[in-house]
């Protein structure tokens, strides 16, 4: 018999559809709140194991003898040992586009908030001694601003329609898109990444988390004084230091952040101080909407590759199929 065990909450939807699988026979165990150490027991006996955005190391993946998929509720799969699942044949799934639109509203609102120093103009309000901020709060319009895309994929797609449809001058840096497969449009390529920074008026992150920060101190010394910066990828993509000082000496004007280096952010992080950033716990795609397509999706995943009819695209590690 078939053993699933989920790994993190799902959407409702998702939960009924593990009520109806273990009606259908396949024995389900659901973790809502999880930890690694809580689930490596159960993994013990898994044939397939759906995760969220914690870790899942080398040292748990070898604990399960039985594991022939790991399906990802979202995309991005950092936390996930791949070298590990590699050495044993293991696909790793992903949802692909059920969460780029989620995520790409919030980059356009953590823009927007910068642009309108949306903090700010907030405390401006909860406390009556700063009402006279409202003629210091720096606010601009985005419209007819140059926004830099880094990463054109999924969401960078999306974002780049919603910005344009605010006017904005939008070009995007993928080295890794084939020109090819770059999409129709008014979003032209930059093809450096010093090039990018120097053109940019504001710009979102939509790359993968990579051994190091895609913006570091170089990169923040490269931007045109006046930034604004939307980060909805992974905290690692930018030196939340380096931020943290451009933010302090205005090269950067305002910035928007819904993941961190280490997750949840420890008491000391270093921007809590600063009141033009809008922050969020890594929610951009957990809309209602894109929460429940995950949820459903990560299941589906995860019992398409048992039945051996799993879209290929889905796949992180294709070869492991073979
Ligand atoms: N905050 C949240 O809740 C969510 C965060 N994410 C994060 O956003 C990332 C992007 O998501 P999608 O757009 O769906 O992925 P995607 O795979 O469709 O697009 C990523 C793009 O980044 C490009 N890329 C990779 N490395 C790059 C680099 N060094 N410089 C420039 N471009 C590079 C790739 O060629 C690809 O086109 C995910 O990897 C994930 O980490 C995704 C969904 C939800
Ligand atoms: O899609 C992603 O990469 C996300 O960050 C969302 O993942 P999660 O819903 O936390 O498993």
């Amino acid at each position: 018999m078939t053993h699933l065990l989920v790994a993190g909450k799902l959407h409702p939807t998702g939960v009924a559809r593990l009520e109806a699988l273990k009606a259908e026979g396949v024995t389900v165990t659901y973790i809502e709140e999880i930890n690694e150490p809580s689930y490596a027991d159960h993994i013990v006996t898994a044939d397939a194991l759906v995760v969220r955005t914690q870790p899942l190391s080398a040292a748990t993946i070898a604990r399960a003898e039985h594991l022939k998929v790991v399906s990802r509720h979202g995309v991005g799969y950092d936390a996930v040992d791949v070298a590990a699942l590699n050495a044993r044949g293991i696909p790793l799934a992903i949802v692909g586009d059920v969460n780029s639109v989620s995520v790409a509203e919030q980059a356009m609102m953590q823009l927007l908030a910068g642009a309108k120093q949306a903090i700010r103009a907030d405390h401006a309000v909860r406390d009556p001694t700063k009402w006279g901020w409202r003629n210091r709060l720096e606010q601009r319009e985005i419209s007819g601003r140059n926004l830099l895309i880094i990463g054109f994929g999924r969401a960078g797609q999306k974002l780049a329609r919603m910005a344009v449809g605010f006017d904005m001058e939008v070009r995007a840096y993928d080295p890794y898109l084939q020109s090819t497969r770059w999409p129709e449009g008014p979003v032209k390529p930059i093809e450096t990444l010093d090039d990018a920074l120097a053109w940019a008026d504001c710009l979102s992150l939509h790359v993968p988390r990579g051994d190091k920060p895609l913006l570091d101190a170089v990169a923040f010394s490269q931007m045109k004084p006046g930034m604004i910066i939307a980060n909805t990828a992974r905290g690692g993509v930018l030196c939340e230091t380096a931020l943290a000082a451009a933010l302090s000496d205005g090269r950067v004007h305002a910035a928007g952040l819904d993941v961190f280096d280490v997750e949840p952010p420890t008491g000391g992080m270093v921007l809590a101080d600063h009141d033009n950033v809008i922050l969020s716990p890594h929610i951009a795609g957990l809309t209602e909407e894109a929460s429940e397509r995950m949820a459903l999706s990560c299941i589906d995943n995860a019992l398409a590759v048992l039945d051996g009819t799993i879209d290929p695209d889905l796949l992180v590690n294709k070869d492991a199929l073979t």
